[in-house]
Order: structure tokens, then sequence, then C-alpha cells
């Protein structure tokens, strides 16, 4: 905190900079700098956020976003938690009706946080308008102490971030003032009437951000992972490459470069894609504050595509660089652990994947049935019913294998879409027809989804001005990256026509050579990254490579080494050694 004062960086980017990294297992402050100022920011009114802003800024007030409950996370109409208008003291009385009411999960809620962003169902006039934000004190801002009609706590040791204490909270008829119900862009009046907002789904708005959030951390955290794994693999020697020769670093061999160069390709896919949504958010954003909201559905759906392919990327990534690292990677003290653990999550967090990506495949199928019938449909999937230019680009080059994913993306949603209406002929009903085509549906959001990040790669490293040579390594690496995925889906390239057999084998003949011809780019590559050791917090990828020492000197500082003899012998080894068990 004191970092971003000096620096003077708004709460609401602190998410955006590294210093959350500082912490190895999860910043109990997280969701304070990032949902809940920018719930703050994006749902207040200009006269709530004068007077909780400040506040937040100075950290008198520390928030949490307490949406999930426990037995609602994804179906957000389905909340229990009510906020029933109350005309008489103007007030709105804050309930948890039952057990699966209860708020579960928010971040830093557990022992950190004084106040949050609650979503409840709102009622006034006796009508309900559905899930709205409100702002909650839960502590005393002095002595910290939960407040009468609160009830909260954490929830429990987790899979890693165990120190966001993520919490949980119930209300027994608590009352806020009225104008805490946060009001831009809907209101319930001292009379009661509800005012309306210019879009039903304005107050999801804190959710579109933190995806967009997410997938530029997500590029971040796979930076973290590639560069201790890239330094690792080439200090590391051992085997032979060739009997009798001496052991050559493990980045020597193929395997290695291509469990690694992949994911160091996939770290700018992914920065430049979230570059692209952040832009896109920020126009949505300047719209929005003019009356316009043309473009949100839009952007809920390419933040829900992001979201979903970068962390599913990062987390294999990860994994895979742990694995890439050997025994090595199994230790704590690689900081490989922990990022897995802090990225995995972000699968289910903020939109659980499979869950965001059908949101994505809605958004094709219906854009596909609109421009088949000449309705107008937005740039993003014009192309689905688009005429098909793969005669224009050479053969193979970077524009044939975009237009290759592009065309094979159309074509599978043009397939699953016929598969759509022969279920729906045959059930009569177009939910069960919908999940009985959910599998492909959502084979047809992760292709669309790839190829929007495979263009943004192409085209961001092509109008790279600033250096040739820094441009064609990254031409390189872009170049792995569409040809890799493509082997990863050669079913859906055989299936569109676009790419033969021969063309697959010529694209992996290629793979292989790119992967030599950047072997000696790969150290230069994460280098470039430039963590400080200090926010990498690795043994195995510190700048100087110093892997064995290191590793030595962590292990040291293992409590179990404080003495020669531990406790346990005494109370439990030499009983049961001498007991004849
Ligand atoms: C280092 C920086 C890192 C920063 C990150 C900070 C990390 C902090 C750590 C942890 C944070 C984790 C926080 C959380 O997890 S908070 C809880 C998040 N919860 C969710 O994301 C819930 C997911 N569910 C939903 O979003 C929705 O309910 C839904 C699944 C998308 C929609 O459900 P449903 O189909 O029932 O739809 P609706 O009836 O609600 O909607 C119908 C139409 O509305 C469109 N829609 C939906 N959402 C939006 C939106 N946000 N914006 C615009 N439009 C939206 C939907 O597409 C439908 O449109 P259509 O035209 O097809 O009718
Ligand atoms: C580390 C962590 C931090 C979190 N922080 C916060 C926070 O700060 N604030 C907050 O409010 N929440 C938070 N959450 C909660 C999080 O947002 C939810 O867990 C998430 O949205 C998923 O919802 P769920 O748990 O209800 O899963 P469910 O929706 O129950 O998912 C279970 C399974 O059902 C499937 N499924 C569900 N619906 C459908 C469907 N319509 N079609 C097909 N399949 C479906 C899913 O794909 C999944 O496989 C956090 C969660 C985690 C793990």
């Amino acid at each position: 905190m004191r970092k971003l004062a000096e620096h003077n960086i708004p709460l609401r980017e602190a998410s955006i900079t590294q210093v959350h990294s500082v912490l190895r297992d999860g910043n109990p402050l997280i969701v304070h700098t990032s949902m809940f100022a920018n719930a703050l920011a994006s749902l207040a009114n200009p006269k709530q956020q004068q007077q909780w802003v400040p506040l937040a800024e100075k950290n008198r007030i520390i928030g949490t976003y307490a949406q999930t409950e426990i037995g609602h996370g994804t179906f957000v109409r389905g909340l229990e938690t009510t906020a029933i208008f109350d005309p008489e003291t103007k007030e709105f009385v804050l309930h948890s009706p039952t057990i699966t009411s209860t708020k579960w999960w928010p971040g830093g809620l557990g022992k950190t946080a004084n106040a949050a962003i609650v979503m409840a169902q709102l009622y006034t006039q006796g009508k309900c308008y559905g899930p709205h934000p409100f702002f909650v004190q839960l502590r005393d801002f002095d002595t910290h102490h939960s407040l009468p009609g609160v009830i909260l706590g954490e929830i429990g040791p987790r899979l890693g971030i165990n120190s966001q204490d993520n919490g949980y909270l119930r209300f027994d008829h608590y009352r806020i003032p009225r104008t805490n119900m946060l009001m831009r862009h809907s209101q319930v009046l001292e009379d009661g009437s509800y005012v309306k907002p210019i879009h039903n789904k304005l107050s999801y708005g804190t959710m579109v951000w933190t995806r967009v959030a997410i997938v530029h951390s997500c590029s971040k955290k796979l930076a973290c992972a590639v560069t201790i794994a890239t330094r690792y693999s080439a200090v590391r020697h051992q085997s032979e490459l060739v009997p009798g020769k001496p052991e050559p670093q493990i980045l020597e061999y193929q395997t290695q470069q291509y469990k690694l160069l992949p994911h160091i390709a996939s770290v700018f896919a992914i920065l430049f894609s979230a570059s692209s949504v952040l832009r896109m958010q920020r126009n949505v954003a300047a719209s929005i504050s003019k009356g316009n909201v043309e473009l949100l559905p839009e952007l809920h759906i390419l933040s829900c595509a992001m979201k979903a392919l970068s962390s599913q990327d990062s987390t294999q990534g990860i994994e895979t660089c742990r694995l890439a690292c050997g025994g090595h990677g199994y230790i704590a003290s690689s900081g490989l652990p922990s990022l897995y653990t802090s990225t995995t999550c972000t699968i289910t967090y903020e939109g659980e994947n499979t869950v965001l990506l059908l949101q994505v495949a809605r958004y094709l199928i219906k854009s596909y049935r609109a421009g088949l019938e000449g309705l107008p449909v937005l740039p993003s999937v014009m192309y689905l019913t688009a005429p098909s230019a793969m005669h224009q680009s050479p053969p193979l080059s970077n524009q044939a294998l975009i237009e290759a994913f592009r065309i094979s993306s159309a074509n599978l949603v043009k397939e699953t879409e016929s598969r759509l209406c022969r279920q729906f002929n045959l059930e009569q009903n177009f939910h069960y027809a919908w999940n009985r085509c959910s599998v492909a549906l959502v084979h047809c959001a992760e292709l669309h989804s790839r190829y929007y990040m495979c263009e943004k790669f192409l085209s961001t490293v092509e109008s790279i001005r600033a250096s040739d040579r820094v441009r064609s390594v990254l031409q390189d690496l872009c170049r792995l990256y569409l040809i890799h995925h493509i082997t990863l889906n050669q079913g859906h390239f055989l299936r569109s026509g676009t790419l033969s057999g021969v063309d697959l084998s010529t694209l992996e003949e290629e793979m292989y050579e790119l992967l030599a011809k950047l072997r000696p780019q790969a150290v230069p590559l994460v280098d470039a990254f430039d963590f400080r050791d200090e926010l990498l917090g690795s043994t195995l990828g510190a700048w100087d490579g110093r892997v064995y020492e290191r590793l030595y000197e962590e292990a040291q500082k293992s409590p179990l080494n404080k003495t020669d003899v531990s406790k346990a012998y005494h109370k439990y080894l030499q009983p049961l050694m001498k007991s004849n068990l």
C-alpha cells in the first residue's frame, strides 16, 4: 500500500501492477483493490463515490465483493439473500433466509474486510427486481468487531491462496440506509419506486471488469512459470544426448523445447489479447457514460472468451513448466506449486469456464442465425456468415493459417447449429436440445476464442515498428503458436477442408525446425519479462542461475532442520522402535 501511494497509483489500478505478487500465497487485499474499488467506481453514483472512494483509497474502509452463496455461484439470478425496502424507515433490510443463502467465498471477507459490496435480490413495493449491489458495513470501523446482525467468518483451508481469508457471511434482518444501494444505473426512490437501468446487466459490470483483469494476470503468472522453467533448463544438465559426450543442458532436448517454447509464445498471445479487450472495455465504459450500451454484449462475450481461454492455457502451461523441472519443480521453493494453485482457481472464479464458454456459444449461434437472415451482427462474429477468403493468401502463410482458423470456426458453428436444429426437432424443446449439444457448443466457443487470440497475436506482432530483430523473433514465436494450436486441433481443420493431411505434415515439420531456431532465444525472451528475483521468488529461476546453492540454502530454513533430532523422535519414533510392533 505504501508503494502504491509513493507511485501515486489509484486503488482501482493497483491490481494490474505487480504489487500483489509480493505475497506468495494469496493477497487478503486483492478483492479490495480490484473488485471492491471497481464496483465503487462503476456502480456507485457520484455522490456515493465522494462518500466512500476517499475512505477506501485511505484504507479506512477495506471491502470485498460478496456475491456467491453456498447454494449459488454460477446462477446469479438464483441468489437468495434479500434486500427488502422498508418505506417507513427508508432502509433496506438485508436477510439470509436459508443455509444456502450464506455468502461463501468472498476474498478477504473472513478477517480482513470491514465492508462489502453485497449482491442481493432487491424487493420494493412487493416486487422482486433481481440481484442488485449494496454497500454494506460489516465491522466496526474502530474496533473491527462484526456488527450486530452480521455473522461472518473464514471458510477454512483451500487448495491454495490461503492468505486470502475467503469468508462466509449471513445477515439477520440487518438494516442499511436506502442510499447504500449502489445507484449509478438503477435506483429505489424514497417512496419505494424503482428506476430501471438502461441495460439490465449493468450491475454485473464488476464481473466483466474483473474477467478482463484476470486475462492480464494470467499472462503474468505464465510468464513467471516459463521464466523459472527456462532458466532452470539452461542450468540443468542431465543424461547424454550423444553417448559418451558431456551431459547437455536439458534445454537442448527437443522434447524440453516443445514443453517450454509454445508456452513462452502463449504469454504474448494472452498479453496481446488482454490489451485488445482492455481497449474495448475502455471504449465501452466511455460509451456507457454517454448512455450507449450497444457494445456491452460484445464486451461481455469477449471477456468471457478470453478469461476462459487464458485461465485454461496459463494453468496448463504452469503445470507443464512444473513437470519440465523434474523433481525440483515439486518443491515449494521452486515457486511453481504456488503459481499453479493461485492460477488454477481462475478457471473457477469470476464465472466457471464451461459456463462462460456456453455464453460465448450462445452468442455465436444467435449471431450465425442473425447473419443468415441478413440482420446486423457485431464485428467479431461477422465472419460466421461472411464469404470465405481462403484462396487470397499464399498457402500455409500466417494469413492463410488465420483464415483456416476462421473458416474452421465458422464451419464448426454451422455444423453445431444444424445439430441443434435436428435435436430441437426431436425434443421440441430448445433448452433440452441445447443441453444435448453443449459439448459441441463448448468446442465452438473454444475454437472461436483461439481464432481471436491467434489473430491478435499476429496483428500485434506485425504492427511492431521499433526493431526488426525483435519483430523477427516474435514472428517466429507467433508462427510457432499458430502451428502448435493447429496441430492440437487437427480434426477441426481436416473436417473443414481448410488443411489437408499433407499440409499438417508440412506444418509439423516446420514446428520442429522452429523449436531449434528459437532455442537460442529462449533465455533472452524470458529475461525480457524482467521479473525481479524477489517477485519471482524461486530457487530454480533466479537471474544468477545458482540453482543448487539456493535449493541447499532454502532447505536449511526448514523448521525440521532447527535441531538434529526432532521432538517426534522422542515422542513417537523411539517408542515405536522399542515396541517390537
Ligand atoms: C492481478 C489482477 C487480478 C484481478 C483479479 C482479482 C482476483 C480476485 C480474486 C478473486 C475474485 C473472484 C471473484 C468472484 O468470483 S465474484 C463472483 C463471480 N461470479 C460469476 O462470475 C458468476 C457467473 N455467472 C454469470 O455471470 C451469469 O449469471 C451468467 C452465467 C453469465 C448468465 O447467466 P444466464 O444465462 O442465466 O443469463 P441471464 O439471464 O443472467 O442473462 C441473459 C442475457 O444477458 C447476457 N449477459 C449476462 N451477463 C452479462 C454481462 N455481464 N454483461 C452483458 N450481458 C450479459 C447474456 O449473455 C444473455 O444475453 P442474451 O442476449 O443471449 O439473452
Ligand atoms: C479462490 C476463489 C475465490 C473466490 N472469490 C470470490 C469472491 O471474492 N466473491 C464472490 O462472490 N465469489 C467468489 N468466488 C466464487 C466463484 O465465483 C464461484 O465459485 C464460481 O462463480 C463458480 O460457481 P459455483 O462454485 O457455484 O460452481 P457451480 O456453478 O456449482 O459449478 C459446478 C459445475 O457445474 C457446472 N455448471 C453450472 N452451471 C452450468 C450450466 N448452466 N451449464 C453447464 N454446466 C454448468 C460447471 O461447469 C461446473 O462443472 C471464489 C471462488 C474461488 C474458488
